[in-house]
């Protein structure tokens, strides 16, 4: 019998929810039954799209919903009331629930949440401050709502495990970073397994021979060099504040900034709260920076097409930071690239970006047929390389609720008989 799966994916500024059934057959390929989407938490007023086969609702605008808990509470009510949707017609239905949990630590591969994971989840909390966090509060919604459901946990880190010591480790007193366990761990893992297996089936070749230079360019941004299917390098480290900047954080800085901007950088912050221990300066770096605080939106479609001075600045900023990664991955690969990887809200929908950081990159011998890059793509993979281009280009359409729901058929047999 098909059993649901719902997958949940709680990204800084939106939730994600998809519904799969499994297959009849032994194969791993789900199907989806629909796909809800709440973006634009940190822009409200939060919107719905919906897409359950013909039926579609695009920007409903959600006047109550504010953080990733109301819209997962919001997608719920709404999958189960659609008349559309008989397969999911109560909320017992749902077999299994996967979550997106961003900071997983040394956790090599999903697991089963059961209360010791749960707990070490939330010890994790501090090093991702916009994410795991609210995750958990997700995780909490489904323990009560669908006790029967299974819960089980995909770390955004898990696909980074493969860093090499030379690259996670930090050149600090080797006894506190062993200690505390300071480390580069890398995130966006999710999207970057997906991307490999989009990328391995559209070029036919096999994933542990691929190179590619993969750039998840959302609210949250990040690069990843992928030699052989697996990570070599990445750019966020111990926490997703490291590397590009993004909606509402710097990125990369000075380390010693913060003791300049703020003398009250290490006290709690105002939104200190028993869900989030964070100090002002991490605040000020995650939450009050970025493209808010540059541009006073966190809409980088925005952003791209202003005139405003401001907007250009934000603009430049990111091409520049961005291009600080592709040319160092394409020397440690040597060369052998199989493809430039555009992912996430940004880098699916920003040609105007996309034809900046590949014109950054024109001496490398990438290069882009203008007409495609311009056209919304619509599968998975897009190719929107110059037909003379020595390198490919792709945009990945990133799909991590379906990459959860692929590997609970790969690991079913794991999680039963594991409450
Ligand atoms: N047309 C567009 N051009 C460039 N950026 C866009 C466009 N539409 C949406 N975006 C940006 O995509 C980002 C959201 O990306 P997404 O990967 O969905 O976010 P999250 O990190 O929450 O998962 C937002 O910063 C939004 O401004
Ligand atoms: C890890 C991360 O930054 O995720 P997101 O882009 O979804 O906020
Ligand atoms: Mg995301």
């Amino acid at each position: 019998m098909p059993e649901i799966i719902l997958s949940i994916n709680a990204g800084s500024s939106s939730v994600k929810i998809s519904v799969y059934k499994t297959p009849e057959d032994n194969s791993h390929v789900p199907t989806q039954l629909a796909e809800a989407t709440i973006e634009g938490l940190t822009a409200p007023p939060a919107r719905l799209k919906y897409e359950r086969g013909d039926e579609k609702i695009k920007g409903k605008e959600l006047e109550n919903v504010k953080s990733q808990e109301d819209g997962f509470r919001y997608i719920l009510d709404h999958l189960t009331k659609d008349k559309g949707l008989p397969e999911l017609a109560q909320k017992e239905d749902i077999r299994f629930t996967c979550h997106r949990v961003v900071h997983g630590g040394d956790y090599p591969r999903s697991q089963v949440i059961d209360q010791e994971t749960y707990h070490h989840i939330e010890e994790l909390s501090d090093l991702a401050p916009l994410h795991n966090a609210p995750a958990l509060t997700i995780v909490r919604a489904v323990t009560n709502i669908l006790p029967h459901a299974k819960n089980i946990a995909y770390f955004d880190s898990s696909f980074h495990n493969t860093l090499p010591d030379y690259i996670c480790t930090y050149p600090i007193d080797q006894g506190v970073a062993k200690k505390n366990k300071l480390r580069k761990y890398g995130f966006h893992g999710i999207s970057y397994t997906f991307i490999v297996h989009a990328v391995s089936s559209y070029l036919k070749k096999p994933a542990d021979q691929l190179n590619i230079i993969a750039l998840h360019l959302g609210s949250g941004a990040s690069a990843c060099c992928i030699k052989g299917g697996k990570s070599l390098d990445t750019s966020m480290g111990l926490t997703p504040l490291a590397g590009l900047p993004g909606a509402t954080r710097s990125g990369s800085i000075d380390p010693s900034l913060m003791f300049h901007f703020t003398h009250s950088a290490g006290k709690p912050s105002r939104s200190s709260s028993e869900k989030m221990h964070i100090t002002e300066a991490e605040e000020i770096l995650n939450k009050n920076s970025g493209w808010k605080s540059l541009t006073g939106t966190t809409d980088f479609g925005k952003i791209s097409s202003s005139n405003r001075e401001e907007d250009k600045l934000a603009f430049n900023i990111f091409v520049d930071r961005v291009l600080n990664y592709v040319a160092p991955y394409f020397t440690k690969l040597n060369g052998e690239v199989d493809a430039l990887v555009f992912a996430g809200g940004i880098g699916e929908r920003g040609d105007k970006l996309r034809q900046a950081v590949v014109q950054g990159v024109k001496c490398l011998g990438f290069a882009l047929d203008e007409k495609k890059n311009g056209t919304p793509v619509e599968s998975a993979v897009t190719n929107i390389s110059a037909s003379d281009a020595k390198y490919r280009t792709l945009v990945v359409q990133t799909d991590e609720q379906l990459e959860m729901a692929r590997g609970v058929l790969v690991d079913k047999d794991r999680f039963v008989g594991k409450k």
